[in-house]
């Protein structure tokens, strides 16, 4: 059965941060991710979310200065330090809120850098970061995503990810599969799909329709066939990740309208 849920940081744009675990909750989601919720004391949270009977299954680590353009700091030259202080700081924060899982931003290679250098230092920050990743008990994800949302990621393509996973080898290093990021780079979502979640390396997968990022149900995604295929996956290997609603509700600027755009997903979902 599939499970969905409600990215905080997308949805409910209507109502303030703090009272969208409700509205999550109201909704018939068990789970929430929040992107950045660092301005919030993580008790605060926590009590928010315990309050609407929601768990918190994935949070951001601090990805450097995000109004600058920075988008993580992994691979960034010089920047180690921040990077473990950031890495620190989610993890702490992680623990407090419950959340099992922390994305970690690659970073944006700068114009006529090294890319080679750049994910050898990725992955040396990454293989630190798991270490303190399984200390903590806590899985640290990282997301290809597509250079039209964020031009110059480094990390772009599920099959690079998934070498860098195996490469680094830790139980705390895992793959977060964004199906729009998938979509829009690599195309037929339902081979990667099947071609990947059955490897074990996949902790947790988002969707969103394509190309405008909105609902599942509006644009070329055959979000049918790949709910399908991940059900099909998932009662066939025990695989059993959330699927994150990270999108934009199409009428987001009116009351209402993430509910009222959840139609897509009456009847696909379970709470356990
Ligand atoms: O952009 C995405 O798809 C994400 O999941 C990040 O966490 C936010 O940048
Ligand atoms: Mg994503």
């Amino acid at each position: 059965m599939l499970r969905f849920a409600a990215n905080l940081g997308f949805l409910y744009q209507d109502a303030p941060f703090l009272d969208r675990f409700q509205s999550a909750a109201r909704d018939g989601f068990a789970a929430v991710e929040c992107l950045f919720p660092y301005d919030v004391p993580a008790a605060e949270l926590r009590a928010r979310a315990d309050e609407a009977g929601v768990k918190v299954v994935l949070i951001n680590a601090p990805p450097g200065d995000w109004s600058a353009g920075e988008r993580g700091l992994a691979s960034l030259a010089g920047r180690d330090d921040e990077f473990r202080d950031s890495i620190e700081r989610g993890l702490d924060y992680a623990c407090h809120v419950g959340s099992p899982r922390l994305h970690v931003l690659a970073g944006v290679l700068p114009a006529g850098a090294s890319r080679d250098a750049a994910i050898a230092r990725y992955e040396a920050a990454l293989c630190w970061a798991a270490e303190q990743g399984a200390r903590a008990g806590v899985t640290l994800m990282i997301e290809p995503i597509n250079p039209y949302d964020m031009p110059g990621y480094l990390l772009q393509r599920q099959e690079e990810a998934h070498a860098i996973v195996e490469r680094i080898g830790s139980a705390h290093l895992r793959v977060q599969m964004d199906l729009y990021h998938c979509a829009r780079v690599e195309g037929d979502v339902v081979a990667q799909v099947r071609r990947w979640l059955p490897t074990g390396r996949v902790a947790h997968c988002q969707i969103a329709g394509v190309p405008g990022r909105h609902e599942p149900d509006e644009g070329s995604l055959d979000w049918r066939s790949v709910l399908g295929a991940i059900d099909e996956i998932s009662a066939a290997t025990g695989w059993e990740g959330w699927i994150g609603c990270e999108y934009r509700p199409r009428r987001g600027d009116v009351a209402c309208g993430t509910s009222d755009g959840l139609v897509w997903m009456r009847g696909l979902t379970s709470k356990d």
